[in-house]
């Protein structure tokens, strides 16, 4: 049995930093992983967060990477800059049931993280679950998925 390994894009603005980096690690030596892609910011590095999340967001919808984590202060920055770019879905989660129906429900390709505002614990917990979950088409939540690629690709 072939079993898939992501390809998982991390970025950070600065306020996001340390997590993204620690995150990074867990992620590179997990088995479910197979490529972590660092698109920045570098070590004392400073950008606003759209440049970093609408990059990451792009590699996303390019098929340049199966996901992606990204963090800043709140993740909220980070998750209305990624959501610009057609055809990506990104969450701001801080719990555990979020995290799952942000895959099951809603086919989040992108995680978006608040470095002020969970724990670094935690939020390396919810990276964990959160590559754990796939997005099933033809479970009752596709359809209304497909509202929103309806929309996008303007068949309203
Ligand atoms: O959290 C952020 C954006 O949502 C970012 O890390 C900080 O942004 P700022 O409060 O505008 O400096």
């Amino acid at each position: 049995m072939t079993v898939h390994k992501w390809r998982i894009a991390v970025g950070s603005d600065s306020a996001g930093y340390e997590y993204k980096e620690t995150i990074a690690r867990d992620l590179a030596d997990d088995d479910r992983v197979d490529v972590v892609i660092d698109f920045g910011v570098r070590t004392g590095e400073s950008t606003p967060y759209p440049n970093v999340g609408l990059s990451v967001a792009e590699a996303v919808a390019s098929g340049e990477v199966d996901r992606a984590i990204l963090v800043c202060g709140t993740g909220i920055g980070m998750a209305i800059s990624a959501n610009k770019v057609p055809g990506v879905y990104a969450a701001t989660v801080s719990d555990s049931y979020s995290c799952e129906r942000s895959v099951r429900s809603n086919d989040c390709r992108v995680l978006t993280l608040g470095q002020r505002v969970i724990g670094l614990e935690l939020a390396r917990r919810l990276v964990s679950e959160w590559i754990g979950y796939a997005f099933d088409p033809d479970s009752p939540s596709g359809a209304k998925v497909d509202v929103i690629h309806a929309y996008e690709e303007g068949r309203e």
